[in-house]
């Protein structure tokens, strides 16, 4: 809690950008983002909202502007530091070490937490096996979180895409994270598993008292789910609001359809 008795948010940007040339692909990106709350980053093809997830998971350095986890500056740190520190994404592309166990998918993102050093690892030492057993323990808990207990020992890339999505996020979770950033998390998924899917968000962020920041083009899905929406547009934010307000706000209408003079000139 700060002076004024408001809590410190878990996340918070404050006129974050980079340039890419001459091009600002993201430009003075101001959010603040509560516990447990659920953001909405939207906006058409280019509009930077990938740029901003590279940004605050140290993918890219920052050319203007700071951002905070639970009021620790985040700027200058490394992908692995932030990880630590909290932050964990999942991919548009989906990235799991295909070939390997579903469970095992799991425990490997599980790893940075736990280190029974060299010696028990190479002579499989009692202290190697306990961790071990814990191990498997937590990613079977996991698991069961993201709806694929039963399917420990399938090889991950045999999933049906919806089911890889959710073992993203089983593995995001694994790594004991405050802030889940989720890249398109619903694309290419029929109904049945979008559902599913927010279902399992809304179970994650009251259970482990996650915020989720998410990037999503399925906008019955971000109306639906998000407490608050950011919009950006050309790198700039033109509007943050409740669903509600988002739905109605010209600018907003006009980013996604165009100007009514641009249709008619063009008609
Ligand atoms: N590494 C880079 N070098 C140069 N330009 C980049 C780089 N990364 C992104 N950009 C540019 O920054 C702008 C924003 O891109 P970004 O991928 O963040 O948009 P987006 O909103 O995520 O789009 P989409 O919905 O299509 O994924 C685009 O014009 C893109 O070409």
């Amino acid at each position: 809690m700060t002076d004024q008795g408001k809590e410190t948010p878990v996340l918070m940007a404050q006129n974050l950008g980079i340039q890419f040339g001459g091009l600002k692909a993201v430009d003075g990106f101001d959010l603040e983002i509560g516990q447990s709350e659920l953001v909405g980053l939207i906006g058409p093809n280019g509009a930077g909202k990938t740029t901003v997830f590279n940004l605050i998971t140290g993918v890219y350095k920052p050319t203007e502007g700071s951002f905070y986890l639970n009021g620790q500056r985040m700027n200058g740190k490394n992908t692995y530091q932030i990880v630590e520190a909290g932050i964990a994404r999942t991919f548009q592309n989906i990235r799991l070490f295909k070939k390997m166990s579903v469970i095992d998918n799991v425990k490997a993102a599980m790893n940075s937490r736990f280190s029974y050093g060299l010696v028990h690892a190479v002579f499989r030492t009692p202290r190697y096996w306990k961790q071990e057993a814990m191990l498997s323990r937590q990613a079977k808990e996991l698991l069961k979180v993201v709806h694929l207990s039963g399917k420990e020992d399938w090889e991950a890339g045999n999933l049906p895409y919806g089911e890889q999505r959710r073992l993203e996020i089983a593995r995001a979770l694994a790594t004991d994270m405050k802030l889940l950033l989720l890249d398109e998390p619903a694309a290419g998924m029929n109904p049945t598993e979008t559902e599913e899917l927010l279902e399992i968000i809304n179970y994650i962020r009251k259970e482990f008292k996650i915020s989720v920041l998410l990037i999503e083009h399925d906008m019955s899905l971000v109306m639906k789910i998000c407490q608050r929406i950011k919009v950006l547009d050309f790198g700039t934010s033109i509007a943050f609001g409740t669903p509600e307000e988002i739905a109605n706000n010209q600018k907003v209408i006009e980013a996604y359809l165009g100007k009514e003079e641009e249709v008619t000139e063009h008609a």
